[in-house]
């Protein structure tokens, strides 16, 4: 690791992936705060003003009196890498703008999610997707330029669950989930008090299926010219979405079958994925938890409100691990959905890419 921090540029920085971002990054010692840019709405702002700080951490000092700028890469050229919190209704014109200008990207937004070249990435499950950056660069003419995303938030810890388990037992042929999503996964001020209080609601508009072929992609593999990857598009997977009253932290309960004809037994499941380490621990990156999964034995854990700053949000927690009398083993799994959900992702997916040699300083 160079001495010198890279300089990080953040799209999006007002919002509640941004507000993430800032919070992780300015303890960081890879990188280094540099830009901020947001709406039209809020440049020429101080960040401070800007930004209507809704996490319990302070805002870190050195941001407050930050100028926050439009999404224009002529307002980055100090950066080195650059973090997207975007809105996806806007996220694509802009990323695309920035990848052009040579930038590597670390986005949140569902735009680019599934494009052939694009590694979908989750540090704790697929980081060697990363592998797939150079055919990019190629197909786009860019030097240093490139995007990786990484997953909607509702799907993270349980790809990082099944991925333990296909790594140890085989494919999984059969995945049914049903979420309880947090509020702020909607971003603020999302979802109106009066229709989530004393309530359950059960749709969250695009989730379902995003969550079902963002898993196929995160479970597959690197094709054999690396150029692009195999999803695992034979597993079959239906994803029920809901938005309860917690304010951070999905939940998700889980039923799998595997493919194999012996599946593993409760305890062996357990074992696995209490023992399983990712590559982005392996490297020894910054971010990365020391326990990707935690596996709790109480019979009402994993819970929100408990469980969610786990290994600082990096961690997912998984609990109930039991037979499923249609399917093999059934389980709860939590994760942060603005930490490993999100910003965390994406920092560590970008610590991963820098040991790679993919993000470099100017
Ligand atoms: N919240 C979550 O748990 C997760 C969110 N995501 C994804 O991350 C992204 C950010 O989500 P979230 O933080 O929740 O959203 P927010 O609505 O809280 O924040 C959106 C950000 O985008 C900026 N923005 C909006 N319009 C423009 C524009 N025209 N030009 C430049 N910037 C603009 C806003 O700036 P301004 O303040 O100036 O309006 C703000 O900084 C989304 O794509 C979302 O789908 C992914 C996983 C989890
Ligand atoms: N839709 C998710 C958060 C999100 O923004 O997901 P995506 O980036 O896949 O649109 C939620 O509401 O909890």
């Amino acid at each position: 690791m160079s001495a010198k921090p890279l300089k990080a540029g953040i799209l999006g920085a007002t919002g509640t992936v941004g507000q993430r971002f800032i919070n992780l990054l300015s303890t960081n010692p890879t990188f280094e705060i540099a830009v901020l840019g947001a709406s039209e709405r809020s440049a020429g702002k101080k960040y401070n003003d800007a930004t209507n700080w809704k996490l319990a951490d302070r805002m870190p000092e050195n941001v407050k009196a930050l100028t926050v700028c439009v999404c224009d890469p002529a307002h980055f050229s100090s950066c080195d890498v650059v973090f997207s919190g975007l809105d996806a209704n806007i996220a694509g014109e802009i990323e695309k703008s920035f990848i052009e200008a040579e930038f590597p990207v670390f986005s949140n937004a569902k735009n680019f999610r599934m494009y052939d070249r694009v590694p979908l990435v989750i540090p704790l499950v697929n980081p060697e997707h990363l592998a797939v950056v150079s055919e990019q660069q190629k197909e786009f003419n860019l030097k240093k330029g490139f995007i990786v995303t990484n997953s909607n938030c509702a799907v993270t810890g349980v790809a990082v669950a099944l991925k333990a388990l296909q790594l140890k037992f085989g494919d999984i042929s059969h995945v049914l989930a049903t979420t309880m999503q947090a509020i702020s996964g909607a971003g603020y001020p999302g979802v109106p008090s009066l229709d989530i209080m004393d309530n359950v609601v059960p749709f969250i508009g695009g989730e379902e299926p995003k969550f079902e072929a963002e898993l196929m992609k995160l479970l597959g593999t690197v094709n054999q010219t690396c150029t692009g990857f195999d999803s695992k598009s034979n597993m079959k997977v239906s994803a029920s979405c809901n938005r309860v009253p917690v304010v951070d932290g999905h939940l998700a309960s889980v039923s799998i079958k595997f493919a194999s004809a012996n599946p593993p037994s409760v305890d062996q499941v357990v074992e696995c994925l209490q023992n399983y380490k990712s590559e982005s621990q392996i490297l020894g990156c910054y971010s990365a938890p020391e326990i990707a999964i935690d596996v709790r034995m109480e019979s009402d854990r994993p819970q929100p409100r408990l469980d969610r700053m786990n290994g600082n949000g990096m961690s997912v927690t998984v609990g109930r691990v039991r037979e499923c009398s249609v399917f093999d083993i059934k389980f709860s799994v939590l994760a942060h959905n603005t930490i490993i959900g999100a910003a965390g992702a994406s920092i560590l997916n970008a610590e991963v890419a820098y040991k790679m040699g993919l993000v470099f300083p100017k």
